[in-house]
């Protein structure tokens, strides 16, 4: 699905028209009481569906992040998860069906990302800071380096930087503009088991800051590790919503129940998959 992945770094910038909708739960709706504001997800999505010419390749999707909830999407090729998380993300439009939250609180990590090799991590930040409109671009830079940890890397190009360290300025362009929710596609597939872990880590602190993060993997063992919940998506339909361990439940298998990617497997095969 790579259309959407080449223009995904850029096209949050170039959508204005997606970018001004009112988000649902905020059009002309009285204020929300303290005990209301818990029960508003960070973002929901309610019977989302994506057709590409005769191809559906999301049908009826609805289901709702919380502030601080880390939610993996989990699926096999083809399943629908990145034409899923364009959408949360405001990078594609639905064909029917809406998403709770407007673009502008979203920030999008897409796998492969507009940044540019030949500009330092902070000049590119400074440029996605612009793009993106943010009141006082030099702050918001400063303040990524320091919450990325990359200050020290500031001036280098970013082509110079190993894996891990690009990954953290592509999540920090996400981050720019201070969004409620992050969505990442397949944040660590090219990153080794070190630069992994302080991958999650990030994310992590992220999370316990409130930020609802969603993220797409192949890595079973992962979303098992670092999500709250697992959506089970394949051929465009949700097939699981729940935590790693209901999904092990799930599955009538004794390996299933100790190997969530066992489980995960049998729970496809079960289902016709
Ligand atoms: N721009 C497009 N035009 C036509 N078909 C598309 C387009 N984008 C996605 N699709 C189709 O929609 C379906 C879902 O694709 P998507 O890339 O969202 O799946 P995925 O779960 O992210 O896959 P992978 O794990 O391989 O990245 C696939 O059948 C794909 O071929």
């Amino acid at each position: 699905m790579s259309g959407v992945r080449r223009v995904a770094g850029t096209a949050r910038q170039l959508l204005p028209d997606l970018r001004r909708g009112a988000p649902a739960h905020r059009s002309g709706l009285a204020p929300v009481s303290a005990a209301q504001a818990q029960a508003v997800p960070a973002l929901a999505a309610r019977d989302v569906t994506r057709r590409f010419g005769d191809r559906e390749a999301l049908r009826g999707i609805t289901f709702q992040a919380a502030a601080g909830e880390t939610i993996a999407i989990i699926g096999p090729n083809g399943a629908g998860k990145t034409t899923l998380l364009s959408i949360l993300g405001g990078v594609l439009r639905p064909t029917s069906g809406d998403v709770s939250r407007d673009p502008r609180d979203v920030g999008w990590v897409p796998q492969q990302p507009a940044v540019y090799a030949k500009l330092s991590v902070a000049e590119n930040l400074a440029l996605f800071a612009r793009l993106e409109r943010v009141a006082d671009p030099g702050a918001v830079v400063a303040r990524m380096l320091d919450q990325t940890g990359l200050r020290d890397r500031a001036g280098d190009e970013l082509g110079t930087l190993s894996g891990g360290n690009r990954q953290r300025v592509n999540i920090a362009v996400g981050l720019l503009a201070d969004p409620d929710v992050l969505l990442l596609d397949e944040p660590s597939s090219s990153l080794d088991p070190r630069q992994r872990a302080r991958l999650w880590e990030f994310v992590g602190a992220l999370a316990r800051g409130g930020t609802a993060v969603i993220f797409t993997t192949h890595n079973v063992g992962e979303a098992e590790r670092y999500a709250d919940r697992v959506l089970v998506l394949a051929d465009g339909e949700l097939l699981f919503e729940g935590t790693p361990a209901a999904l092990h439940e799930a599955v009538d298998d004794a390996e299933g129940r100790r190997d969530l990617e066992a489980a995960f497997v049998r729970f496809l095969h079960e289902r016709g998959h």
